[in-house]
């Protein structure tokens, strides 16, 4: 695994051709597939479910799927995923009743967990459960939707979780998810984030690998 995970969301990849586009993808050079599973109830969109990420099992997809949960309630759903192949699986603290419960149930089950901070809900929930947690990721634009602009005021956030993070000596990723692009993509890992989704800046051009390899040579100005 690289120091710096590049995990493009297939919320803008064609979905009548989403096994090719996974494939493609991660020929390009991606790390990990993003997979933002949307409820039109935590989040006013819809998307796609457990089926379609054993489907891309069955496709061959070995990467680690990294399931983003934009749904409420959580719990339900935890071992759906699990049994359907995904290797992370993260969800909104807000929308589950019982937080530390949900991180468990991903970790019985073998997978990585996270949890994941809108931009204005604040990091509180994370000092509880450090030592449960691979992942903490900041949504750097309001869920729902990709293609959205990067929320300036995430910079400061990743710092204030990189600190806690580095504080409790535990090996946990910070993501960072919306609006990330080959534009801002150094800053952002400056500010902390390690990790970073990014669908409409890789999905929304023709040649994936050119936009990934300029991610990495900005990448390897950082450190
Ligand atoms: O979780 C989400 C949106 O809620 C994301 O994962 C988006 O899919 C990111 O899209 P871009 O902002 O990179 O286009
Ligand atoms: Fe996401």
């Amino acid at each position: 695994m690289n120091d710096f995970i590049i995990a493009p969301s297939i919320l803008s990849a064609d979905f009548a051709r989403l096994g090719e586009e996974v494939d493609n993808v991660l020929k390009a050079g991606a790390d990990i597939i993003h997979f933002d599973v949307m409820d039109n109830h935590y989040v006013p969109n819809l998307t796609i479910g457990p089926m379609v990420c054993k489907a891309l099992r069955k496709h061959g997809v070995t990467a680690e799927i990294d399931v983003h949960l934009m749904v409420k309630p959580v719990d339900r759903m935890i071992g759906d995923f699990i049994e359907a192949g995904a290797s992370i699986i993260t969800f909104h603290p807000e929308a589950s009743e019982h937080i530390d419960r949900s991180l468990q149930m991903i970790k019985a089950g073998g997978c990585k967990a996270g949890l994941v901070f809108n931009p204005a809900t604040p990091l509180d929930y994370l000092k509880y459960v450090l030592d449960k947690v691979d992942m903490v990721l900041l949504m750097s634009v309001n869920p729902g939707f990709g293609g959205q602009s990067f929320i300036p005021g995430t910079l400061d956030k990743l710092r204030e979780a990189r600190a806690l993070i580095d504080a409790s000596g535990y090996d946990i990723r910070l993501e960072v998810d919306g609006g990330v692009s080959e534009k801002n993509i150094a800053e952002i890992a400056r500010a902390g984030a390690d990790t970073f989704v990014a669908g409409s800046a890789i999905f929304g051009k023709d040649d994936y690998k050119a936009v990934i390899d300029t991610m990495r040579k900005e990448l390897a100005s950082v450190r």
